[in-house]
């Protein structure tokens, strides 16, 4: 499959997904927001997959919450994300509203997010309401990634971010939508805030790959949104959050050194800058050499 490192990989399909899940090799994704964050994504040929997750609004945009992200602003970020993706399969949230006012808004917006914003499959948040959207676009060929447990575009609604799925009868509902979701065509679902014997559970009951976001290690792949990765989201750090670098100390310390350097006068040096060609500077006239 070409997960050697220097050599480029072929591009991800639903098909390698399933290939990966058949042969329990898990699944990797990770968000990206811009175009130099889908450039270091693709540059690792073991990442399969990069959503533009609608995480965007809190951690790129500065929102309170991923509600107020428009269609529009996913687009703008979706279209740089593309163009510095290579092998990973790319997929984008649809944003909070753009896919519950009807069918064919919804229908009308995914293609939006496919032919403005450059993704190859969209992610949907929603349990029985969405299994007839996804049906749709899965039929007309925009491949669905379905999203369950915890749906934080209902934070409002459900007074908070709460792990869903705890008691027989909430796991029991969300095994529901899961299955209702794959026989409506998903090709995927993310499983979030779930415990992780129900993770295992659904991963092991569904043919579809599932990722995971706090929901155990036995789902079949796993996702985390980029600033947590890096350790540079100063927000609310989820118990399924894993800090993996630092990036944070080192731009901050790449800041103090170059205002440093600025302050004490050491930065340019010579070598950083250019020299005139055999100008009298002295016979120059006051005016002039104020230029
Ligand atoms: N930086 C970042 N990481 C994310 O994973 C993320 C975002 N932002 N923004 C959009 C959504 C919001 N997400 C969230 C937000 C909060 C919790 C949270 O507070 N979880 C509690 C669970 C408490 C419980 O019921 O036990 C936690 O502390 O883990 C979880 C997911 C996941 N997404
Ligand atoms: C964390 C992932 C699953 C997501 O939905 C997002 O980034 O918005």
């Amino acid at each position: 499959m070409g997960l050697h490192p220097g050599v480029p990989r072929k591009k991800v399909t639903l098909e390698t997904l399933h290939s990966l899940k058949a042969n329990k090799t898990p699944i990797t994704m990770i968000t990206a927001y811009d175009y130099p964050s889908a450039v270091a994504c693709s540059s690792n040929p073991s990442v399969d997959i990069v959503l533009v997750g609608d995480s965007l609004a809190q951690v790129c945009l500065g929102y309170a919450s991923t509600t107020e992200l428009t269609l529009s602003e996913m687009i703008h970020h979706t279209r740089a994300v593309a163009r510095g993706t290579t092998h990973p399969l790319l997929v984008a949230d649809m944003p909070f509203g753009t896919y519950t006012v009807s069918r064919s808004d919804a229908i009308k917006n995914a293609v939006r997010l496919v032919q403005e914003g450059r993704v190859e499959a969209i992610k949907m948040e929603g349990g029985l309401e969405v299994v007839e959207t996804v049906q749709r676009l899965t039929e007309f060929g925009i491949p669905v990634m379905a999203h369950v447990g915890l749906k934080p575009q209902r934070h409002v609604a459900l007074s908070g971010f709460r792990i869903q799925g705890k008691d027989p009868n909430s796991a029991k509902q969300v095994i529901k939508e899961a299955e209702a979701l794959q026989a409506a065509g998903a090709f995927s679902i993310v499983l979030e805030g779930v415990p992780k014997e129900l993770g295992r559970c659904i991963s092991n009951r569904l043919q579809i790959p599932t990722i995971g976001i706090g929901a155990g290690p036995a789902t079949d792949g796993q996702v985390l949104v980029w600033d947590d990765i890096m350790g540079t989201w100063n927000g609310h750090k989820a118990k399924f959050v894993r800090r993996f670098g630092n990036v944070q100390a080192e731009r901050d310390s790449a800041i103090k050194r170059y205002v440093e350097a600025v302050r004490d006068g050491s930065f340019p040096n010579d070598s950083e800058s250019y020299t005139s060609d055999k100008v009298e500077w002295e016979s120059l006239s006051p005016a002039e050499s104020h230029l």
